[in-house]
């Protein structure tokens, strides 16, 4: 069974180079002029294999399994666009987000959009560059459909890149989603010179106030344990090559930030600031990122702002 990879930044490039090892993959991009070169810019370095085809055109996308690799706000008006031509088959999530518009995960806004498709979340921590170079990664493949689960958890494995599977798509999706917007507070204690203890505080209360609001969403608590969730905060909490871990950085440190640089955790702080107060859930961290991505909080304030709320039970 072939596969497609709808996006060609820096994500789908690199599943794309990576799922070309076993067979031919069509990469759809709204840019596709780098192809010539035989690298995509936005992963340097990483040569474009002969069985990877490049396109523009969505009548190139005939594949079964469509892997969707655009970001998380950039989804929605893609799918409305494009989405009938994409139903009926298997479409695979794999932005890590919640979109502000409907405040739900990639997986719900595509499962509207292709009402007969069957949908899944590719999830779990790995940089773009540590997959396409072929380093040893695992992720987590999560399909309501137990069957489908199986059969693609298969067919997107890899020699490097292993595929554990689930059928919480709630707790999968979130974990990818909610860790982003903690790594932007992880980056912003460690840019404004707090330390590492105050780095892993972040991390673990990070995680509780993810776990609270992803189980009240449905998910199972021992997903947000999994690759998905625990695994993939601790990744971009303490790697510099995580684009929300760096933006954190900028904030912290008051220095600037390159614009245009996908950072899904911003707006996705902000989506789950109006998801929580719509649910009555105390989600501190998350509030504060909203605040400082909206420039609503600055940073001289940001440590009152958690250090100053009452004393409570752990
Ligand atoms: N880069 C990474 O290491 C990883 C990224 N992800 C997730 O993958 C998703 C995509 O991220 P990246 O590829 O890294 O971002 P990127 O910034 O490298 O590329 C985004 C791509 O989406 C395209 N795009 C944006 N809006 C579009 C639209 N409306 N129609 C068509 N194309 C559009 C852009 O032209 C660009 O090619 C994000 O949700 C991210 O969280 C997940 C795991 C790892
Ligand atoms: O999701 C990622 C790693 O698993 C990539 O993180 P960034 O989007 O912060 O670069």
């Amino acid at each position: 069974m072939s596969v497609a990879v709808i996006g060609s930044g820096a994500f789908g490039t690199a599943l794309a180079v990576s799922l070309a090892a076993k067979g031919p993959v069509t990469l759809w991009g709204r840019e596709t002029g780098w192809a010539a070169a035989g690298e995509n810019p936005r992963l340097p370095g990483v040569p474009l294999p002969a069985s990877l085809i490049v396109t523009k055109e969505l009548k190139d996308i005939t594949a079964p399994t469509v892997l969707l690799a655009l970001p998380a706000q950039s989804l929605g008006g893609f799918l409305t666009d494009h989405g009938a031509r994409l139903d009926r088959r298997n479409l695979v999530s794999c932005a890590k987000g919640i979109d502000l518009t409907t405040l739900t995960g990639p997986s719900a806004l595509i499962a509207s959009a292709c009402p007969h498709a069957t949908v899944a979340v590719l999830t779990g921590p790995s940089f773009a560059a540590d997959i396409a170079r072929g380093l040893p990664t695992a992720l987590t493949l999560a399909c309501a459909d137990a069957a489908a689960a199986e059969i693609l958890q298969r067919q997107l494995s890899t020699a490097s890149l292993r595929l554990y599977r689930t059928t919480d798509v709630t707790g999968a999706e979130l974990g990818g989603a909610l860790k982003n917007v903690i790594a932007i507070a992880a980056g912003a204690a460690i840019g404004a010179g707090y330390g590492d203890s105050a780095r892993a505080s972040i991390v673990t209360r990070g995680f509780a106030e993810m776990t609270r609001l992803a189980v009240t969403l449905g998910a199972r608590p021992e997903t947000l344990g999994g690759l998905s969730g625990l695994g993939d905060l601790v990744l971009t909490c303490t790697s510099e090559q995580s684009r929300n871990f760096r933006y954190g950085l900028a904030l912290g440190a008051g220095s600037e930030f390159a614009p245009g640089t996908t950072v899904e955790g911003a707006a996705t702080a902000r989506a789950v600031s109006r998801l929580a107060e719509g649910l009555g859930i105390e989600m501190p961290i998350s509030n504060l990122v909203a605040g400082l991505a909206q420039g609503s909080i600055v940073m001289e304030h940001a440590l009152d702002f958690l250090l100053k709320r009452p004393l409570k039970e752990e």
